[in-house]
């Protein structure tokens, strides 16, 4: 068990995995997890409930102000608050889905998710932390930093076997579209776009199993942090 401290940045567009090998290789690591997907998510169920428009960004930035988000960074257990209320299972949903580039496009949004990532990473001491700009903006002197990659129609038909298995039905056109749209809309937008960092080591997992990239990674944190493996 390491008690040296460690920060690992995982970027990478959607459906590459991050989230199922970012959980898993923390546990590997005896590191937390933080999700940031998750919080830009939880911020946009609060912008759809109270009903402003997506291409106002003063109303989304007034609608977060008082985001009450509790997230968790056991890798283990996920726990995503809004108040007292667990939204885990609702900001996966569709609507929040098709909302959310829209909202982490704003400036505010960013700023007040940037500290607190940044405030979570620092208690943390060992932690993996997954999102689109970890490596070039929130932790820019993280300790290992990865871009996993995988093809769109790869990521589209992993994402649309989930939905299958989660019984939100078999759509792999409409789940390819809402890929292709994401990527774009993250990888242009002004602020914090989504790119690999200059100094990450980029993975591409299409061809690979869950536990052949998790071992990938294990592979490069320990190559990157001079650990025996
Ligand atoms: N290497 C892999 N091989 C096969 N399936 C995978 C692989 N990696 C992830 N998956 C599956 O693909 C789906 C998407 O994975 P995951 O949610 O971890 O991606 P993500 O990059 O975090 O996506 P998002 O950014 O949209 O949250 C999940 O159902 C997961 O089990
Ligand atoms: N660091 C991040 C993380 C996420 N986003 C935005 O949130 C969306 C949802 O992310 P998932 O990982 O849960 O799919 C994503 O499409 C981005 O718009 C971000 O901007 N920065």
């Amino acid at each position: 068990m390491s008690d040296s401290p460690l920060i690992v940045a995982m970027d990478g567009p959607s459906g590459t995995g991050k989230s199922s090998v970012s959980r898993k290789l923390a546990q590997r690591l005896d590191a937390s997890y933080l999700d940031t997907g998750a919080m830009y998510r939880v911020a946009t169920l609060q912008v759809l409930r109270s009903g402003v428009e997506l291409d106002d960004a003063e109303a989304i930035a007034a609608a977060v102000v008082d985001l009450a988000l509790t997230i968790g960074t056991d890798p283990t257990a996920e726990v995503v608050l809004l108040g007292d209320e667990d939204v885990s299972g609702e900001i996966r949903g569709g609507e929040v889905t098709k909302a959310v580039s829209a909202v982490s496009a704003v400036g505010s949004v960013r700023e007040l998710l940037v500290d607190l990532q940044r405030q979570l990473a620092s208690n943390a001491g060992r932690i993996v932390v997954e999102g689109r700009d970890i490596g070039t903006v929130v932790l820019p002197d993280a300790d290992v930093k990865i871009y996993l990659t995988a093809s769109a129609q790869a990521r589209a038909q992993r994402r649309n076997e989930q939905n299958i298995a989660e019984g939100r039905g078999d759509d792999f056109d409409a789940v390819l579209a809402d890929v292709e749209r994401r990527d774009n809309l993250d990888s242009t937008r002004a602020l914090s776009p989504l790119r690999p960092a200059d100094d990450s080591v980029t993975v591409d997992t299409s061809d690979l199993g869950i536990d052949g990239v998790i071992d990938r990674l294990h592979q490069v944190v320990c190559e990157r942090t001079g650990a025996v493996r």
